[in-house]
């Protein structure tokens, strides 16, 4: 506490000027600021001013004597407890002294005045003054202490009581009563244990952990309970509860600081629900469904029985995402999460991992594995009827890859790759279908990553080249067009088919380097082809581009590079692409195919037919050519509806003004009832199975008069190759 006591003020009030100077020379010597009156009137005036800590009062004044002085001064507020020593003559008797007691003197000091006596009192009183002052500041700090810790104990929000050490709260804060509902002072007396919402007879206090804690004087915070109501009703708190301890060190009792947590706990909630929970469909997200799969595989373990993970993947739902809009992704989504819950009823925990990929975890599965099936075609089923999506009528499928498990030594990562590969699998056999992972389906992916790791080598190794199959005017039998088809021979080993190894170069991402290079030898072969007279400038090179080379960002400027440094014209070039590629990201691809046209290369769309064959995109797309799929070629000659088919694709491309192609054309009779239908052109081993470039040579120098098409012969009436095989 600071001592700002200032210095003490003493009045001397006097009559006669020289009594005054004698008594302030004896009191100079104290430290104290000396003040004089020569009449009881002045002092009064100083009283008005100043607090004094003592007043040397003369008693025989003219006007007003020292008694009647004294009086007023007693009678002010400011001064009434200021001590007053009487100066008088020696000679005077008691009553008189005792008069002077009565109006308030301390003391009395007898004229002549001893300076040693008037030090001596003086100085007593400053102290006792002193000591008064000091006292009153203590009181003041104390009350102003007392004051404030009451008005944070009332104002804070957080509920505060305080226990006896037999548990029953002795005070309780305002926030205390309000928090657990008590009015005024109902809460003394009351039992901890009811506040706890236990019983204080099968749970005493002296069992309880706060009880413990405040005898072994530690401080517990917890909040992970709940706090009882007057009305019974409860919420869960957050406390921390310190013993009191005196200075003895005998504990007395526990205060509780506590505060309502609902709030807390609800957004805790919230948020274990966010990190767990697809906030999409409800359903268990990636997260825990990773958690989910690792319980299950213990539990089965330890029961010794399988567990089935089942995969699923909705059929085409890019599609309905990008043709009907996000909003209605979403709840068809939603949907099909309810549907495929409804079909888990019986067992199996379904969670959506993203996208519209769902995970069903299916313990205690036989060894038959009928369980997984079972569920797997309930699933299937389950998705068979249209959805009903804000008024529209959604179709959609899945196809489900099943894994099966038999111990903790599978671990998590193994067995969704097996369930992933199953998925692909049950893709690849027409969608809508479920297959089970099996060894043969392993062995598959390790194939495919080995081609990988031998496909990475590949361009520097040098093991590419291309063959040209050429495309040819159906009248006049002219070459109109080669189109280069990518071959790999790793050294020293058998030619490995595009079809094995492209699907694996697109997947790893590989087909950009390599088409790279496909293009830029395509482009620099034709082009010397052109320079040498061996081909007219009119014939294209036709290029296939995989979706992940349209998807990569410097393509376009690829191109250009290309062309520049081959020399090639824009519109010798033709890039083929398929509408698979362009149904993967159709806004993506259909800006780009924009791009590449505006340069003045032309663009072809291979395998017409065979997927989507969708009107829509023929005339999004800026396309040159239409490619019709071998697969039609084919069922020339069989079913009347197929050859309809081929005749409204060749009718309809003509009157889009594009060039058509059939591919694949193996026999004179398809070759005439394309020429029938004014099909442009063809390709196929009719013509030319795809050659190197030398062996192109040779056919081209082989057929001077540029007609490529082989002679009717009514001896041979079906041939496929006229043309002499040279490879
Ligand atoms: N992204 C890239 N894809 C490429 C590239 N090079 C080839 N491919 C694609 O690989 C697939 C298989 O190609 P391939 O084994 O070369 O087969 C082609 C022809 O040989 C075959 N064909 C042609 N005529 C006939 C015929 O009369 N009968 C018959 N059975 N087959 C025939 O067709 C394939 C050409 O198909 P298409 O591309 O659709 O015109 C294939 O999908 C290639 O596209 C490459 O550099 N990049």
């Amino acid at each position: 506490m600071p001592n700002n006591i200032p210095q003490p003020k003493i009045l001397i009030v006097d009559d006669r000027i020289e009594n005054i100077r004698s008594m302030k020379r004896v009191l100079e010597l104290i430290d104290a600021e000396l003040y004089t009156a020569q009449s009881g009137i002045e002092a009064l005036g100083f009283l008005l001013r100043h607090d004094f800590s003592m007043i040397l009062l003369d008693v025989m004044m003219p006007e007003m004597d020292g008694f009647e002085t004294a009086e007023l001064i007693r009678g002010n507020l400011n001064s009434q407890h200021t001590p007053i020593i009487f100066v008088t003559a020696a000679d005077k008797d008691e009553s008189f002294e005792f008069k002077g007691y009565d109006v308030g003197a301390v003391d009395y000091l007898y004229k002549p005045i001893q300076p040693h006596i008037l030090q001596r009192k003086v100085r007593f009183f400053l102290q006792l003054s002193n000591n008064k002052s000091l006292l009153e500041n203590s009181l003041c700090e104390l009350k102003r202490v007392k004051d404030h810790n009451e008005l944070l104990l009332k104002s804070t929000a957080e509920g505060i009581i305080s226990l006896d050490p037999m548990g029953k709260i002795n005070f309780a804060n305002p926030a205390a009563k309000q928090l657990l509902m008590y009015n005024d002072d109902t809460i003394l007396g009351i039992d901890y244990a009811h506040i706890q919402g236990t019983d204080n007879l099968t749970s005493p206090f002296k069992d309880c952990a706060l009880h413990h804690t405040a005898l072994s004087k530690r401080i517990i915070h917890d909040d992970q309970q709940s706090f009882h109501c007057f009305d019974g009703s409860s919420f869960p708190v957050e406390f921390t509860a310190s013993p009191i301890c005196k200075t003895n060190s005998e504990s007395s009792g526990i205060v509780l600081v506590f505060q309502d947590i609902s709030e807390r706990k609800k957004t805790e909630q919230q948020l274990t629900r966010l990190a767990q929970y697809d906030c999409l469909t409800g359903l268990p997200n990636r997260a825990l469904f990773t958690s989910l799969l690792s319980q299950a595989i213990s539990r089965s373990d330890r029961r010794k029985n399988k567990l089935a993970l089942l995969f699923l993947d909705l059929d085409r739902f890019k599609q309905v995402n990008d043709s009907l809009g996000h909003d209605v992704g979403d709840l068809l989504l939603q949907q099909v999460a309810q549907r495929l819950q409804l079909a888990t009823l019986e067992g199996g925990t379904v969670s959506r991992l993203g996208g519209d990929e769902f995970m069903v975890i299916l313990e205690e599965v036989n060894s038959e594995s009928h369980k997984a099936a079972k569920l797997a075609q309930k699933m299937i089923t389950s998705l068979d009827a249209p959805f009903n999506i804000l008024g529209r009528e959604v179709l959609i499928s899945t196809s489900i890859g099943i894994a099966l498990c038999s111990g903790s030594t599978q671990c998590i990562d193994s067995l969704l790759k097996r369930a992933d590969m199953a998925m692909y699998r049950a893709k690849e056999q027409g969608r809508n279908n479920f297959q089970f992972y099996t060894a043969e389906l392993q062995q598959q992916a390790s194939k495919s990553i080995e081609l990988e790791n031998r496909l990475r080598h590949a361009l520097q190794r040098k093991e590419f080249f291309l063959h040209y199959q050429p495309q040819v005017d159906t009248n006049s039998g002219q070459i109109i067009g080669l189109e280069a088809l990518l071959r790999w021979q790793p050294d020293g080993q058998a030619l490995i088919s595009p079809e094995e190894f492209i699907p694996v170069a697109e997947e790893a991402g590989l087909i950009v380097p390599i088409g790279e290079w496909v293009l830029r030898e395509a482009c620099s072969q034709l082009h010397r082809w052109h320079r040498s007279g061996l081909l007219s400038p009119t014939v294209k090179m036709a290029v296939n581009l995989s979706v992940r080379q349209l998807e990569h960002t410097s393509l376009l400027s690829t191109l250009t590079q290309i062309l520049q440094e081959t020399g090639l014209k824009p519109s010798q070039l033709e890039l083929e692409i398929t509408e698979t590629a362009v149904m993967k990201d159709p806004d993506l691809v259909v800006n780009i195919l924009h791009s590449i046209h505006a340069m003045g290369i032309q663009l072809s769309l291979d395998d017409f037919g065979t997927g989507y064959s969708s009107l829509r995109y023929l005339k999004l797309l800026p396309l040159h050519v239409l490619k019709i799929d071998r697969s039609f070629i084919n069922d020339i000659g069989g079913k009347q509806r197929d050859q309809a088919i081929l005749e409204s694709i060749i009718y309809l491309s003509r009157n889009l003004d594009l060039t058509v192609v059939a591919e694949g054309v193996e026999t004179q009779e398809q070759l005439d009832f394309l020429s029938r239908f004014n099909c442009h052109s063809i390709q196929g081993y009719y013509i030319s199975k795809p050659k190197s470039a030398a062996n192109i040579e040779k056919l081209l120098h082989k057929n001077k008069d540029g007609n490529l098409l082989p002679m009717k012969t009514s001896v041979i009436p079906d041939r496929l190759i006229l043309l002499p095989e040279v490879y």
